[in-house]
Order: structure tokens, then C-alpha cells, then sequence
């Protein structure tokens, strides 16, 4: 996800002379330097200049992280995590008075500037430095600024949601083969009906239930398709594994 961001970033503009990563493999930050053109140093350093710093390792390692580098961050500065369950107050219990916290939510689509960020600003949080993460995050994607109380349910709905894109695409590019396409052809049929029901879905002031009224003729092949999911409660099964993983974010916060 780090260099998901990093990549974001870079390709939208930002000069990476101003982008300073903190990669604990010595190898792998020499490839972020020759890839990105990113300076890497240790973290109290990268932190210590920084407007805004995102933590974005895996949630048990964060409180070590903090830990770390919170007498170095600015008090004017921003940390913005990415850690899936961490609550805000965790940050703002191990930082100075005055830094600002932001918790946000990325899906994986933000590598190809398509991200979705839920992100919820904490108490010393104000509009101004609220609007500069969101103005650095759109240059991966869109963002939503939603309650904390919130995010179990977005990470649930877009941080995950790309997998279950991708399980949907591979059933039907399954189907495609079984069905007598050549894999190549079947995934460029999947892709592109992904591509194009999604675009069609963002353009659109209809519901998706409409849009799908539109493609199903009476009696006809969609309305097969739409039954036997019907039949195979494919429908409860989204929704209950969308419940599953609101309720998984949950635990990992310890709510
Ligand atoms: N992948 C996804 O789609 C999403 C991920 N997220 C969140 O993003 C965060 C990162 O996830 P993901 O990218 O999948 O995880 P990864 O484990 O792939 O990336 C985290 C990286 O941080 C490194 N790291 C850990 N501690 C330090 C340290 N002290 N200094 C420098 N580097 C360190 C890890 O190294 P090592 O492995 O050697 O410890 C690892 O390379 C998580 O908190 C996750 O909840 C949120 C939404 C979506
Ligand atoms: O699966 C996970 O726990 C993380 C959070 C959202 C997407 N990936």
C-alpha cells in the first residue's frame, strides 16, 4: 500500500525531491531511490522536516512505529494513517499536543489513480490541514471524509471492495473458458465489462438496479444469469460477507 501511494503520488506530479520514505530493507529502499527518485532514511529522520507523514505498516506494527518517531514529528504536522482498525485516539495518546491526526481508509486502485479514501480527521485536526491530506490523496483517487464511527463500514464496502471485484472477475472469466473462450479473450471480455459497467454506473443518476433492469430483456439470458444467482443467494452472500468484513474491521480496532 506504501508504494501504491508513493507511485500515486509521483505519477501525478509531485516531485519526489520532496518525498521521503522510510524502508526498513536496505535493498528494497535502494530500489524505491533508483525507481521513484524518493530519498529513504530511518524514520525519526523522515519524519522529523515532514508536513505530513503516513504511516502505512501493518496495524501491529504501528504503536512501535509512533512510538518511535513521535518526540520527532513537527507539532504543526500532520500523521496520516492508513492502518486498517487503528483508532485515531491511539496516535493522538503517543503524539505531541497539537499534531493533527487523520485516519484514512485506501483500496488498491489508487496505483492507477482509481483509489477510494474514506478519511476521518481527528480532534486537533482542522479544515485547513484536513484539506491538505484530502488534496494529497485525491492525486490517487476520490475521497470521502466520513465519522470514525464510520470506518469499519467503508473499509468493509471500498477497502476490501476491490477483491470482491476481482472474485467476480475471475468466476466469469472461469465461466468464459468453461463456456469455450480462450483465457486471453475471456479476460478482455471481463475487463472491459467491468470498465465500462463501472463507468457507466459513475455517469449515471440511476440506480444500479435500473442499469441492471436495462440489460435484462424479458425471458431472455440475463434474466438466467440473474435467477440462478438468485437461486445460489449469490445476492446474501455479498451482502453477508460485506457484514463479515465490517465486522472483522471491528475486532481488529478492538470495538
Ligand atoms: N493492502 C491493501 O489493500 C490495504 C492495506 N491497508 C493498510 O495499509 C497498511 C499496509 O498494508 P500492506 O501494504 O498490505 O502491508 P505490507 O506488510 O505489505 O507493508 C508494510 C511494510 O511496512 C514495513 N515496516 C514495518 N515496520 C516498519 C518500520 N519500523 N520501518 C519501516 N518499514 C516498516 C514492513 O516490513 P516487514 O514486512 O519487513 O515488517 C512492510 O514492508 C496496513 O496497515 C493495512 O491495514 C489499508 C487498506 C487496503
Ligand atoms: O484485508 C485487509 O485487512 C485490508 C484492509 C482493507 C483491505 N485490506
Amino acid at each position: 500500500m506504501g508504494e501504491t501511494l508513493l507511485s500515486a503520488f509521483v505519477a501525478s506530479g509531485r516531485r519526489p525531491g520532496d518525498l521521503v520514505v522510510s524502508e526498513k530493507v536496505e535493498e528494497r529502499a535502494a530500489d524505491l531511490r533508483a525507481r521513484y527518485g524518493v530519498q529513504t532514511t530511518d524514520p525519526a529522520t523522515a519524519v522529523q522536516r515532514a508536513a505530513v507523514v503516513l504511516v502505512v505498516v501493518k496495524p501491529q506494527d504501528v504503536a512501535a512505529i509512533v512510538q518511535d518517531v513521535a518526540p520527532h514529528v513537527d507539532p504543526a504536522a500532520t500523521v496520516l494513517s492508513l492502518a486498517a482498525g487503528v483508532r485515531i485516539a491511539a496516535y493522538e495518546d503517543a503524539l505531541a499536543d497539537g499534531v493533527a491526526v487523520v485516519r484514512a481508509m485506501p483500496n488498491t486502485p489508487a496505483v492507477v489513480g482509481e483509489g477510494m479514501f474514506g478519511v476521518s480527521p481527528g480532534r486537533a485536526c482542522d479544515e485547513e490541514r484536513l484539506a491538505a491530506v484530502v488534496a494529497l490523496l485525491e492525486t490517487g483517487g476520490r475521497v470521502a471524509v466520513v465519522p470514525e464511527e464510520q470506518q469499519d463500514a467503508v473499509t468493509a464496502v471500498s477497502g476490501s471492495g476491490p477483491a470482491y471485484v476481482f472474485y467476480l472477475a475471475e468466476a466469469m472469466i472461469d465461466a468464459g473458458v468453461d463456456a469455450g473462450l480462450d483465457r486471453e479473450t475471456a479476460r478482455t471480455l471481463t475487463e472491459q465489462t467491468l470498465r465500462g459497467a463501472a463507468a457507466l454506473l459513475a455517469d449515471s443518476d440511476d440506480e444500479p438496479a435500473e442499469l441492471r433492469r436495462r440489460v435484462t430483456s424479458p425471458n431472455g439470458t440475463t434474466h438466467a444469469a440473474i435467477t440462478t444467482f438468485d437461486e445460489h443467494g449469490v445476492d446474501e452472500g455479498l451482502r453477508a460477507g460485506v457484514r463479515a468484513a465490517a465486522r472483522r474491521s471491528a475486532e481488529l480496532s478492538g470495538s
